[in-house]
């Protein structure tokens, strides 16, 4: 497939390698206004450049991976040269209504919500459209499970979804920080005490997904009577650890639904 990303930011370069690495067969495009920090994806086979039109009515999927504020520039300057086209757009907050109007009747809209371990191949990716345009989302579909999971979710979790799965990224990062600090704390240096938690982060996910339980089955695996696990995990439930977790993801819910 040919696929056209306009926003060559965090997001949108961490699709663009995510592509190169795991669906090299996939012609990417990446524009932005200033191209200076991304030409290297050249070097890995992507097309760079600054004009948003640049052989775009080749494209089979055109991705948005633009700041909201900035999407009615970009569909004017590429609605009057493309038709029939599908719209893949990680616009936070940007109802598929909204924008099916913007692009009108001759595009597709699908909602996407990818987050920057897409690099990665790792990115859970939650996908939302209208059952008009089911035949052609299964092209969006596939391209972002070539870059993790990709389920198809009902569009009023979307934001929902922003939140959870891609500020997520940022929670489990600060999770892991904190535990690098304390680490360091009980006496490891800070790149060892990161590579111990990164680690143990990665496992515990890793059985969750592999062995599809609820995670207090695993924990109770983990938590010898009277032991050191327990201790911890009561004194961290005592200064309110899953209740600011739960606190912040609906606050961060708030700011998305303003
Ligand atoms: N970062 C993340 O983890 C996630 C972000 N999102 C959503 O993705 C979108 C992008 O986020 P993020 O990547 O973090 O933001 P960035 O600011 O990093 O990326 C946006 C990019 O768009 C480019 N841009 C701005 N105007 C234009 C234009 N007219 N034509 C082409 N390119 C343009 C900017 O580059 P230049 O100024 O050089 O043009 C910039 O690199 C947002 O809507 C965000 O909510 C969704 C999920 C995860
Ligand atoms: O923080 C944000 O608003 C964007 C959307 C999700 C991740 N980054």
């Amino acid at each position: 497939m040919k696929v056209h990303i306009i926003g060559g930011g965090n997001l949108g370069v961490s699709i663009a390698l995510g592509l190169s690495k795991f669906s090299p067969e996939n012609q990417v495009t990446i524009t932005r206004r200033n191209t200076s920090s991304i030409l290297y994806l050249e070097k890995l086979g992507a097309t760079v450049s600054t004009n948003n039109i640049h052989q775009i009515q080749e494209a089979d999927v055109i991705i948005l991976t633009i700041k909201p504020y900035q999407v009615d520039t970009v569909l004017a300057e590429i609605l009057p040269v493309i038709s029939n086209k599908i719209i893949a757009s990680a616009v936070s907050g940007l109802s598929i209504e909204n924008l099916q109007n913007k692009i009108g009747t001759a595009n597709s809209a699908i909602r996407i919500m990818p987050n920057i371990a897409a690099q990665f191949g790792a990115s859970a990716t939650c996908i939302a459209f209208h059952e008009k345009d089911k035949d052609k989302a299964q092209d969006v579909v596939s391209l972002f499970q070539s870059l993790g999971t990709a389920p198809i979710i009902d569009e009023k979790l979307m934001d929902a979804a922003t939140v959870l799965a891609a500020s997520g990224t940022a929670f489990a990062l600060r999770y892991i920080r904190a535990s690098m600090q304390a680490g360091i704390e009980i006496g490891f240096d800070w790149q060892t005490a990161l590579a111990i938690s990164a680690q143990t982060v990665k496992g515990a996910a890793e059985m969750l997904l592999e062995e599809k339980v609820h995670p207090e089955q695993l924990i109770d695996r983990v938590t010898t009577p009277q032991g050191c696990t327990i201790a911890g995990l009561n004194e961290m439930e005592m200064h309110g650890f899953s209740s600011s977790l739960i606190r912040g993801i609906k606050t961060s819910l708030k700011q998305i639904k303003g």
